[in-house]
C-alpha cells in the first residue's frame, strides 16, 4: 500500500486516537522491508522509531521472562478498513475540489491523456482509482502489476530506464503528462507533453513554481545537492531557499521546525524525489505532488495557457554537468562512520587552512561551516548525515568552475561526493583538483578507496 495512504486513516481515525504503521522495503531488494510509522503529527521520526523498538523489546523480554507484567491488558480490537478505495477517493475529491470544472465537475480530466509508470510497485491504483475515475485516459500505462522482484527496472524516480521507458509512452501516446512512482508511492517524477524528464532539481522547481503561486514568499526546504540554479529559480519568484541535509527526513523536519519558529515553509523536497507539503500533514507523499501538478495541468488548460506544466520551469537553470562519485571507507566496519566524519571534516579543514585554494565553502545551508543553516535555530539535529559540507572551486579568473557537495552515505560505509559544474569540463577539472590536492596529499587514500575519483579524471 502508498504509505501515504496511512494519511486517510489518520484522518478517518484520529478522533479515537488510531495510528498507522506499514510495512514497506521501498525500491530495495525483496529480501530487505521495514517499518513506518504515521500518527496525525505526520511520520515519526528515527529517534520516535529507536523509542518504539525499544519498548517492543522490554515488552518482549518482560513476557519472555514473567517479570514485570509485559503488556498483558485489553487485547487490540481489530477492524479491517478499506484503506486505498478511501484513499483514491480523498485524492479525486482534492481534484475535483481544486479545478472546480465549470463543465464537468466530477470528470474534470476528461479529454487529458496521462500514462502512468508504476514500476510494479504498488501505484497502479492511481491510474484505474483516480486518473480514470476523473475521466483520464491512461492507455500506454507501464508497470501497473506490482511485483516485487521488479523485473522492467528500477522503481525509482531517479532511474534513468524509468524515466526513459515513460518519455518513450508519453510521446507515442501524445500524452499530456507522464507519472512515475517509487515503490511505495512516496516519490514521485514526471514527463511532460514534450518527453522532457522532470525530476530532481527540476521536480523540486516545479512544485516549487505551485507552492510559490499559493504561498507567496513561502520557504522552500531542500537538501544541499541541490543546484545554484534551483537557488535562483525559487528566489526569482519570490521564495526562500533553505538547504539542509541529505535524507528526506532531515528535510521534512527542518520545515516542520522552521514553521515552529515562525518561519512559513511550505515546501520540503529532496532532490532524490521525497516531497512533503504542508497543507498535507508534512508526510512525504509522492501522489499528492502528482496531484498538485495535475490540477496545475488542468487550470492551465482552461486558463488557455499554453506548453503544460513543463513551460513552469523553462528559466530554471540547470549545471552543465552533475557526477555522483563514491569512496568506500576500508577497514572495519565499527570504524566506518568515525573513519569517514574524518575524512569529511579533513576537507573543511584544508580549505579553511587555506590548503585548498581557489575553494570556497558555501555559506548556506548545514553545509556550510560559517554561520550554519542561515534559518537553522535548531540546537539538536538528529544525528544522521550530520558531517557534510560544500565549496565552490573558483579558477585564476575568479569564475566559478562548480561545485561539490561531500558526505557521509545514510546507508552505508562511504562518502559520496555530489559535483555540478557551470560548463563542461568542470566536474573533471573538481575530481582532479581534489584528488591530488586533497585526497593524495592528506593521505585519506590509506583508509578511502578513491578508485572511482581516479577512473573519473583518467
Ligand atoms: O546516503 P545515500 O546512500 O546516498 O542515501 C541517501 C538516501 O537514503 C535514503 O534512501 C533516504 O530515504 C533518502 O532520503 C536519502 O537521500
Amino acid at each position: 500500500m502508498p504509505c501515504n495512504a496511512c494519511v486517510s486513516l489518520v484522518n478517518y481515525y484520529v478522533r479515537i486516537g488510531v495510528a498507522c504503521m506499514q510495512m514497506t522495503a521501498s525500491h530495495l531488494p525483496y529480501t530487505r522491508n521495514g517499518l513506518k510509522f504515521f500518527t496525525k503529527r505526520g511520520g515519526l521520526t528515527s529517534g520516535d522509531v529507536e523509542n518504539i523498538c525499544d519498548r517492543a523489546a522490554h515488552k518482549y523480554v518482560a513476557r519472555k521472562t514473567g517479570v514485570g507484567g509485559g503488556g498483558r491488558g485489553t487485547p487490540p480490537v481489530v477492524m479491517r478498513v478499506d484503506l486505498m478505495s478511501a484513499y483514491a477517493q480523498h485524492l479525486r475529491d482534492i481534484i475535483k475540489q481544486r479545478v472546480a470544472h465549470p463543465t464537468h465537475y466530477d470528470t474534470p480530466l476528461r479529454g487529458f491523456k496521462v500514462v502512468v509508470n508504476a514500476g510494479n510497485g504498488c501505484g497502479g491504483f492511481f491510474t484505474w482509482d483516480v486518473l480514470e475515475k476523473l475521466g483520464a485516459d491512461t492507455t500506454g500505462s507501464l508497470h501497473l502489476e506490482p511485483d516485487g522482484r521488479f523485473p522492467n527496472h528500477i522503481p525509482n524516480p531517479e532511474d534513468a530506464t524509468a524515466m526513459s521507458l515513460t518519455r518513450g509512452a508519453v510521446l507515442a501516446q501524445g500524452a499530456d503528462l507522464g507519472v512515475v512512482f517509487d515503490t511505495d508511492v512516496d516519490r514521485s517524477g514526471v514527463v511532460d507533453a514534450g518527453g522532457a524528464a522532470i525530476n530532481g532539481d527540476r521536480l523540486i522547481a516545479l512544485m516549487s513554481a505551485i507552492v510559490l503561486g499559493e504561498h507567496p514568499g513561502t520557504m522552500v526546504v531542500t537538501d544541499a545537492r541541490a543546484s545554484d540554479g534551483l537557488t535562483r529559480f525559487v528566489e526569482s519568484r519570490g521564495g526562500r531557499h533553505c538547504l539542509y541535509r541529505v535524507g528526506y527526513r532531515n528535510v521534512i523536519d527542518k520545515g516542520v521546525q522552521l514553521n515552529a519558529d515562525g518561519v512559513e515553509t511550505h515546501l520540503m523536497m529532496e532532490t532524490t524525489g521525497h516531497g512533503a507539503l504542508k497543507e498535507n500533514y508534512f508526510l512525504d507523499d509522492g501522489a499528492y505532488m502528482v496531484v498538485k501538478i495535475i490540477i496545475e495541468m488542468v487550470r492551465m488548460k482552461l486558463a488557455g495557457v499554453e506548453g503544460g506544466v513543463g513551460s513552469l520551469i523553462r528559466d530554471l537553470q540547470e549545471p552543465a554537468e552533475s557526477v555522483l562519485l563514491r569512496m568506500d571507507v576500508m577497514g572495519e566496519p565499527k570504524d566506518a562512520k568515525e573513519r569517514a566524519t574524518h575524512a569529511v571534516e579533513a576537507f573543511k579543514n584544508y580549505i579553511q587552512e587555506d590548503k585548498l585554494f581557489g575553494w570556497v565553502l558555501d555559506d548556506c545551508g548545514d553545509c556550510s561551516v560559517a554561520e550554519g543553516c542561515l534559518m537553522d535555530t535548531n540546537n539538536d539535529p538528529i544525528d544522521v548525515d550530520a558531517h557534510m559540507y560544500r565549496a565552490k572551486l573558483y579558477d585564476e579568473n575568479q569564475r566559478a568552475v562548480g561545485m561539490v557537495h561531500i558526505r557521509q552515505s545514510v546507508h552505508n560505509p562511504n562518502i559520496a561526493l555530489n559535483m555540478q559544474s557551470y560548463a563542461p569540463g568542470g566536474c573533471k577539472s573538481m575530481a582532479k583538483d581534489l584528488l591530488e590536492r586533497f585526497l593524495l596529499a592528506s593521505g585519506l587514500n590509506g583508509f578511502l578507496d578513491i578508485s572511482q575519483v581516479e577512473k573519473f579524471v583518467q
